[in-house]
């Protein structure tokens, strides 16, 4: 029996590896997350509260689950309040990885810790494993020294890289490109989505499985875990609409100078997939079949 232990079990990509292990045979589940668990089912997994944050809780229930592999998960994701809410981005994005690390290397686990894009400053995508870092964000700066504590940290470890997840959700604190359009556009509201930003869109399953299989292998490095096509907001946001068969003239093009955030981002990331689909034999649904998947899903009333 593998024991996984997953922090951030709550979130999008948490929920997700919950249901891809929670029944998967050789696996014993153990989820984490921040206060109660809002997650959809209850079985074939155990469930423990962890605010990562807290160095001692992180230490003791690590000890005492002991977990041959962390799936690190948990993170302050919203780019735009880790630019204004720097010191607690720093907390969770770097201080919390080294709590973990700690962790870690007193029971030898494994540890795959998850990654972004925005490490990148986007002038030179779609990037491989060994692109030359340079965020242009404080929540990519985080990450990127979130990734320099494994790097040295002695253990047996795997980042997996990612971006821009799209997928079902309930119950979570932060949405995601196709929830925002879909809702957006059937309220009536416009929006104004950009035309100069391009990215590799990953469905939260295809990433959810790219994890699984660095765990099942204990495949060690970094890995670029996305979809293959390269599109724009704006590109994703007009399929969304025709896909659920909403009216597009409800979007308006943007660029990144009308359209601000208070983190930059960075134009054209985009990961080259070729080392996940040769290593891990990872192979990811094209956007088609990831919204071809959403719209069926949607009908059995997920979304
Ligand atoms: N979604 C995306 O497009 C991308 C995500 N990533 C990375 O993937 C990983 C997973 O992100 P994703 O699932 O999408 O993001 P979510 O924001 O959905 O999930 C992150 C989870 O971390 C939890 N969390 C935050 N602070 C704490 C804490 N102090 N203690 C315990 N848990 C905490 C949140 O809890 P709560 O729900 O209670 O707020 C949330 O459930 C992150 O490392 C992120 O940086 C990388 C690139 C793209
Ligand atoms: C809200 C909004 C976003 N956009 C654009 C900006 C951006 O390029 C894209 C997606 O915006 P979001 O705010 O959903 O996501 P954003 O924070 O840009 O996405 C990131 O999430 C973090 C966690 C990551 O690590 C990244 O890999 C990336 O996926 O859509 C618009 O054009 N119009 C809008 O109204």
């Amino acid at each position: 029996m593998k024991r996984i232990l997953i922090t951030g079990a709550n979130g999008f990509l948490g929920q997700k590896l919950v249901e891809l292990l929670a029944h998967r045979p050789g696996i014993e589940l153990v989820a984490t997350a921040r206060g109660n668990s809002r997650l959809s089912f209850s079985e074939g997994y155990t469930y423990h509260s962890m605010d990562i944050t807290d160095r001692r809780a992180v230490l003791d229930l690590i000890a005492s689950v002991r977990p041959h592999v962390v799936i690190h998960g948990a993170a302050m994701t919203d780019a735009d309040k880790c630019e204004v809410q720097k010191n607690d981005c720093w907390k969770h994005n770097v201080h919390a990885v080294e709590y973990i690390i700690e962790a870690c290397r007193g029971i030898n686990a494994f540890l795959l810790h998850i990654s972004t894009d925005f490490i990148f400053d986007g002038t030179g995508g779609p990037y491989i494993e060994t692109a030359k870092a340079n965020p242009i964000s404080f929540y990519g700066w985080s990450k990127q020294a979130g990734e320099a504590a494994l790097r040295h940290s002695g253990l047996r470890w795997a980042i997996a890289r990612t971006m821009l997840v799209y997928g079902p959700a309930s119950n979570l604190s932060r949405s995601n490109i196709i929830l925002w359009v879909k809702k957006s556009l059937e309220e009536g509201k416009k929006i104004s989505v950009v035309t100069d930003q391009w990215r590799s869109p990953t469905l939260v399953d295809d990433l959810a499985m790219g994890c699984y299989l660095i765990v099942d292998k204990e495949a060690e490095g970094v890995f670029h875990i996305s979809g293959k096509e390269m599109l724009t907001p704006y590109d994703i946001a007009v399929k969304t609409a025709t896909c659920f068969g909403l009216d597009t003239s409800l979007i308006d093009q943007a660029t990144a100078s009308t359209f601000t955030q208070r983190a930059r981002r960075p134009p054209r990331t985009g990961f080259i997939v070729e080392k996940a689909h040769a290593v891990l034999g990872y192979n990811p649904h094209t956007f088609e079949e990831g919204m071809a998947r959403l719209v069926s899903q949607t009908k059995d009333s997920i979304l």
